[in-house]
C-alpha cells in the first residue's frame, strides 16, 4: 500500500487523513505535520484507524511514498525541494508558489534526477482537461474570473497594502484585474486556481485574472474563457466554501481525494 504523509492539518488536509481513515483512499497514512499541534492534535483525535507519526516534512519524505502540501505557498517552497531530494513524490495544492520560473525550474530538474513525479490537482476550478487538450494546437487567451463573498477574502495581502476596507460593501467591487504571476502573489490563499489554469495553458504572464468581492453571494465563484484553435470554452463553478476556511471551495479537496484515488488506481481514466 502506498505511504502517503501529509503536510497542512486545516481544512483540506484534514479531509484528505479522513478518506484514507476511511478507507475510502487505499493507503496507509504514515505521518502528518503542520506548525500548529493544535492542528495535528485536532486531526489525530478524529482517526479511528490511522496512526500516524507526528515527523517534520524532511522525516516524513524518508519513510513515505508520496507527500501532499496542503498548508501555504510558503510551506511549498520551503519544502519541496527537499522532499523531492529524497525521491518522494509530491502533491502540490498552493500551486501559486509555482509562478516563480526558477522555482519551478528547479523543482522539475530535481523531480527528474531522483526519479519522482509532482501532481497539482484541479483543486477548485473545472474544466482543466480541456484545457490542457485545447492548449496542444495552441491557444489565443485564457481569462480567469474569480468571485469571492468578502469573508472568504479579507486578509488578503494585496487587500491589507492597499488599506482596502470590505467590511461595509453593499456591491460588488472589481479588486484585481491583471496577470496570474501577480494574482497569485497579491491572494495567495485565493486564486491558486489560476496558478494550475497557467500551468495548463498559456502560462503565468499570460493568463489574465479579474478578482472580484461580492457581498451578496455566498459561493465561491469562478469562470474560465478560453479562446484558441480548438475554439471557445466558457465554463462557471459555484462552490460551497468549507465551514472551516471561507477562503477555500468544498470542491479543492474533493479535488485532492479524487487524484489521490485515481494514483493509488491501477485503472487511469480521463486525461
Ligand atoms: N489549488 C487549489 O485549487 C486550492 C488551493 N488551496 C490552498 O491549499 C492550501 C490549504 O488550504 P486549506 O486546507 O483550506 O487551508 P487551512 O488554512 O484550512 O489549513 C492550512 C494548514 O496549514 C498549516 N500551515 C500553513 N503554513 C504552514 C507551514 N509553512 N508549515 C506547516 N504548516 C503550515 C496551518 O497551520 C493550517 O493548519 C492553502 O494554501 C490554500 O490556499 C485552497 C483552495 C483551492
Ligand atoms: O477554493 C477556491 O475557491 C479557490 C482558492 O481558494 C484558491 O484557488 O486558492
Amino acid at each position: 500500500m502506498i505511504k502517503i504523509g501529509v503536510i497542512g492539518c486545516g481544512f483540506i488536509g484534514s479531509q484528505i487523513c479522513m478518506a484514507i481513515d476511511s478507507g475510502f483512499i487505499e493507503a496507509e497514512l504514515t505521518g502528518i505535520f503542520d506548525f500548529s499541534g493544535e492542528k495535528v492534535n485536532s486531526v489525530l483525535s478524529e482517526l479511528k484507524n490511522a496512526s500516524p507519526q507526528k515527523l517534520n516534512p524532511e522525516q516524513l519524505s524518508e519513510i513515505c511514498d508520496l507527500i501532499v502540501e496542503c498548508a501555504s505557498q510558503e510551506a511549498v517552497l520551503k519544502y519541496a525541494p527537499p522532499i523531492l531530494s529524497n525521491g518522494c513524490d509530491l502533491m502540490i495544492l498552493s500551486a501559486g508558489a509555482l509562478q516563480n520560473r526558477d522555482f519551478y525550474a528547479l523543482l522539475q530538474k530535481t523531480a527528474l534526477q531522483h526519479d519522482c513525479k509532482v501532481y497539482i490537482p484541479s483543486g477548485a476550478i473545472a474544466g482543466t482537461d480541456g484545457l490542457k487538450s485545447a492548449a496542444v494546437a495552441g491557444l489565443n487567451s485564457v481569462t480567469v474570473t474569480t468571485r469571492k463573498p468578502v469573508s472568504g477574502l479579507i486578509g488578503s495581502p494585496y487587500l491589507l497594502e492597499k488599506k482596502i476596507d470590505l467590511s461595509q460593501i453593499k456591491e460588488p467591487i472589481l479588486l484585481f484585474e491583471g496577470k496570474a504571476a501577480d494574482a497569485v502573489v497579491a491572494f495567495p490563499k485565493n486564486v491558486n486556481i489560476c496558478a494550475t489554469i497557467s500551468l495548463c495553458g498559456i502560462g503565468f504572464e499570460k493568463t489574465v485574472v479579474r478578482i472580484i468581492a461580492d457581498p451578496n453571494i455566498h459561493e465561491n465563484i469562478h469562470e474560465l474563457e478560453v479562446f484558441g484553435e480548438f475554439g471557445h470554452m466558457k465554463m462557471t463553478i459555484e462552490n460551497k466554501p468549507s465551514p472551516q476556511n471561507p477562503k477555500t471551495s468544498y470542491l479543492a479537496a474533493l479535488s485532492t481525494i479524487s487524484m489521490l484515488k485515481r494514483i493509488t488506481n491501477p485503472i487511469q481514466i480521463g486525461i
